[in-house]
């Protein structure tokens, strides 16, 4: 059996801080991140079904990805859940979508929630390949599924 990889890109725009970061991106500020999603598995073969084809329709990877990363996510603000109490008020009270976060947000760390999240509601029948998530137009960061023991 082939074993095919689909890839689907999705733009969100987040906002977030580095806390203790020894660099201008301690302070909040944006990104417009481009996250591409890669699952692997055996195109459907049955001719008197709707998905005879696939290895899974684009349409439920976007609503799986819409429903698992985005709608939590896009236009909102990730701190550090140890982020000053103060600030974290009066953002709340200004109704900022505020999501406090157990770790430090890098792309590297949004990776690995990322794969957590995708992980818990794939379908049985395909796998979760790998993940790249562009920061900037220069900087992107990989997780692969291979490279985990
Ligand atoms: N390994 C990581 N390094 C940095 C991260 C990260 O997630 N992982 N994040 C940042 C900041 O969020 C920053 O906004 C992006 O940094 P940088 O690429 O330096 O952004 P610039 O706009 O300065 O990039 P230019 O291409 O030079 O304009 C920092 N580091
Ligand atoms: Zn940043």
């Amino acid at each position: 059996m082939s074993k095919i990889r689909l890839t689907r890109l999705f733009i969100f725009e987040m906002a977030h801080a580095l806390q203790g970061y020894d660099g201008p991106c301690r302070h909040i500020h944006g990104h417009s991140y481009t996250l591409e999603v890669t699952i692997i598995g055996t195109p459907l073969i049955d001719e008197n079904h709707p998905k005879n084809g696939m290895v899974l329709d684009f349409g439920d990877l976007k609503k799986i990805v819409k429903e698992t990363i985005l709608e939590d996510l896009d236009h909102g603000l990730l701190l550090q859940a140890d982020t000053d109490k103060d600030l974290v008020e009066t953002l709340r009270k200004l109704h900022h979508k505020l999501l406090l976060t157990p770790y430090q947000p890098t792309c590297e760390n949004m990776l690995i929630d990322f794969k957590s999240r995708l992980r818990k509601v794939m379908p049985e029948h395909v796998m979760l390949h790998s993940l790249k998530l562009w920061e900037t137009q220069n900087s992107f960061a990989e997780w692969y599924a291979s490279d985990e023991g």
